[in-house]
């Protein structure tokens, strides 16, 4: 195991990141595998260290006249002297005259304003970029001479980085030190308006999904929903007239063992997680500029399961047990989402407020559905990110072959229906490809705004694989004859759907990435005041969302193997539902965060998800 030069507990000097200033820290731990220690500043932020830019306390004391504050933020006005006072520097008259200097004052103003950092709770899509959205865009093709456009705005694609992520707007006194005249003044505040965002503390705001009613509906309606759903399609004839199922006692649907299978379950998948294979990538920058390390092995993850569930096929493992307990699973992974929940809230409350979800309001029922703890992680170990793609995902795969086989089962088959093969090869497809465009995950919604809470853990660990299994499960007691022609259609249908939504989703992680990608310079751009810019061709030229189209297309592929009854039809509905909910909230974010330039866009790409209809 390599040697480790600082112990926890030990107060030594911590480099800022993108600057050259230390503070002091306090070492809070130390990771063997990044080897990265975690440090917490005086103003309680903490960070992710290498060694290197930790120094012994010793090491600083014997420089004189050092400043002896602590922590960025306090640092500030001592470091602003100093360099007033640094004797290599012309006289003021003299820098004021010749606009070279005007140019280098500007960029030191704007080195010295990035270093003097003070990382903030941030409201991301805050006023000032939302004022200074009202700066006309254009749009350009994605090639050269947009580079240049972006240049002009001089920061480079790091320091930009790192401004993103901070309070950039020079305070009063600073400026006058550096004594820039007004215009130039004026430039750097405008160049760092772009980037900044504002400041506030965490307050009563617009809450989605109806707000405090909403959630709490949703928490007690859904689960209830589920089961209701599931004794439905136990039922021989599931049709509405046969409302309300007959219901079980809830002693019934618990049984210890059961949860011990689940629990199993989650603890191989945190296992798969912890294996050291697959690269390692870095999140998106959080408001205090850190970027959190990600594991990609979640298709490593799926190989592996799918061998332990070969290997206990063969050994004869009877898995109808899952499909004869299926309500018992599912009421065993609600009892756990609600345990994990409750887990979440209560540790979120000792959370730094840096590590607070943008999607937080303060407000207790809300944020515990909401999650109020953006990135909840014990060590390295990230729940949110676990739980999105692993235990509920590839347990809706391997939910999808236990009903295969029970579908062979009951109905005393040879081999599976056309229906089941559709429908089971179809949702392998969107996983496996989940899996595969893992790193895509970092980009969402639900990694970079919303908390891990009782919506994500129950969406991912309970509605994911009780309800994406639905048209599975119904098959299972449902047979539907699907003939050749018919499955041509459905396939081609569903490729459709994968085109348009791998299409969609790989030109818009492409442009992220490397935004002048010589594969993508046809493609036409929509400058936006954010230094982001928004592709207006291609696959974001024909809707807002042509990903969610795909995606809906997809689901429709799926329901229509089962097409003999309105059950299976159910996914699709609540699919539609939950998209177009998902695209207003993306566009009322986008708005805000890119103001002219997304109406600009909305004025050329008119539809939303369905073109000529919504
Ligand atoms: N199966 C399911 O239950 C389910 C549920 C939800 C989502 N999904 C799928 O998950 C995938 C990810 O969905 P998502 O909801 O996270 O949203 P998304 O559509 O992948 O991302 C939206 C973001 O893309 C960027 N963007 C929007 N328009 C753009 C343009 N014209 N040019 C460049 N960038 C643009 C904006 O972010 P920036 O500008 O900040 O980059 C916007 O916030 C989708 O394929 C969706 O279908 C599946
Ligand atoms: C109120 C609740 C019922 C809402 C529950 C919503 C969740 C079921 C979804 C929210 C984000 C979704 C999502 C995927 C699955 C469903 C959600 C968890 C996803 C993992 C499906 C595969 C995709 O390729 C994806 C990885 C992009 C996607 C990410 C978002």
């Amino acid at each position: 195991m390599p040697s480790r030069k600082f112990a926890d507990g030990e107060v030594v000097r911590g480099r800022w990141p993108g600057s050259s200033l230390y503070y002091e820290v306090e070492i809070l731990s130390h990771d063997s595998t990044s080897q990265l220690y975690t440090v917490k500043y005086k103003d309680g932020t903490e960070l992710e260290l290498k060694e290197n830019d930790i120094k012994p306390l010793t090491s600083f004391r014997q420089r004189k006249g050092g400043s002896t504050s602590s922590s960025p933020s306090r640092r500030r006005g001592s470091r602003s002297r100093s360099r007033s006072r640094s004797p290599g520097r012309p006289p003021k008259s003299a820098r004021r005259s010749a606009s070279a200097s005007h140019q280098a004052d500007i960029k030191e103003a704007r080195r010295e304003v990035e270093v003097k950092l003070t990382p903030l709770i941030l409201k991301p899509f805050g006023n000032s970029i939302s004022r200074y959205n009202g700066e006309p865009e254009h749009i350009e093709r994605n090639d050269a001479p947009h580079k240049n456009t972006q240049e002009k705005f001089s920061l480079s694609q790091e320091s930009s980085y790192i401004a993103t992520q901070y309070s950039l707007r020079p305070r009063r006194e600073e400026v006058k030190l550096k004594e820039i005249d007004s215009k130039e003044e004026k430039y750097v505040a405008k160049e760092l308006a772009v980037r900044t965002f504002e400041v506030t503390p965490i307050r009563a705001k617009d809450l989605e999904f109806g707000g405090v009613p909403g959630v709490f509906l949703i928490m007690f309606g859904l689960p209830v929903f589920l089961f209701l759903l599931l004794l439905m399609c136990k039922q021989k004839d599931p049709s509405l007239l046969n409302f309300p199922p007959p219901l079980p006692a809830l002693y019934e649907l618990w049984e210890t063992r059961v949860f011990g299978v689940y629990l199993l379950w989650f603890l191989i998948q945190v296992l798969f997680y912890l294996l050291p294979i697959g690269k390692v990538v870095e999140g998106t920058p959080l408001i205090d500029g850190r970027r959190l390390k990600y594991r990609l092995n979640g298709f490593y993850a799926f190989i592996l399961t799918s061998a332990v569930i070969g290997t206990s096929l063969f050994q004869g493992v009877e898995f109808h047990y899952v499909y004869s307990h299926f309500l018992q699973f599912a009421l065993a992974a609600t009892v756990f989402c609600v345990v994990l929940s409750v887990y979440l809230y209560m540790r979120s409350l000792k959370a730094p407020r840096n590590d607070l979800s943008p999607a937080s309001s303060g407000n207790a029922v809300y944020d515990f559905f909401i999650g109020r703890e953006l990135n909840p992680r014990i060590g390295t170990f990230d729940l949110k990110y676990f739980c999105e793609l692993r235990p509920g995902l590839i347990g809706w795969v391997v939910i999808n072959l236990v009903m295969l086989l029970a579908e062979m089962k009951i109905q005393d088959r040879a081999v599976p229906s056309l229906a089941m093969i559709l429908v089971n090869s179809f949702q392998l497809l969107y996983v496996v490809d989940a899996l595969w465009n893992e790193e895509a995950l970092l980009t969402t919604m639900d990694i970079i705004h919303d908390g891990f809470g009782f919506m994500l853990a129950f969406g991912d660990l309970v509605w994911v694989p009780f309800i994406y299994s639905f048209q599975a499960f119904y098959l299972v007691s449902h047979p539907n004859e699907v003939s050749w022609p018919m499955a041509s259609l459905i396939i081609v249908l569903k490729l459709c759907g994968y085109v348009i939504f791998r299409g969609a989703n790989s030109q818009k992680n492409a442009f992220r990435k490397n935004p002048s990608d010589p594969k993508l310079a046809h493609l036409k751009t929509i400058h936006t005041s954010t230094g982001k810019n928004l592709l207006v061709s291609g696959w974001w030229g024909f809707v807002r969302h042509p990903n969610y189209l795909g995606d809906l297309i997809m689901a429709l592929a799926w329901s229509l193997p089962c097409f003999n009854h309105i059950l299976p039809y159910f996914y699709i509905i609540y699919f539609t539902m939950l998209l177009v909910h998902r695209e207003a909230r993306d566009e009322y974010h986008c708005k805000k965060k890119y103001g002219v330039a997304w109406e600009k866009y909305c004025q050329r790409v008119p539809y939303r998800i369905f073109p000529y209809i919504y």
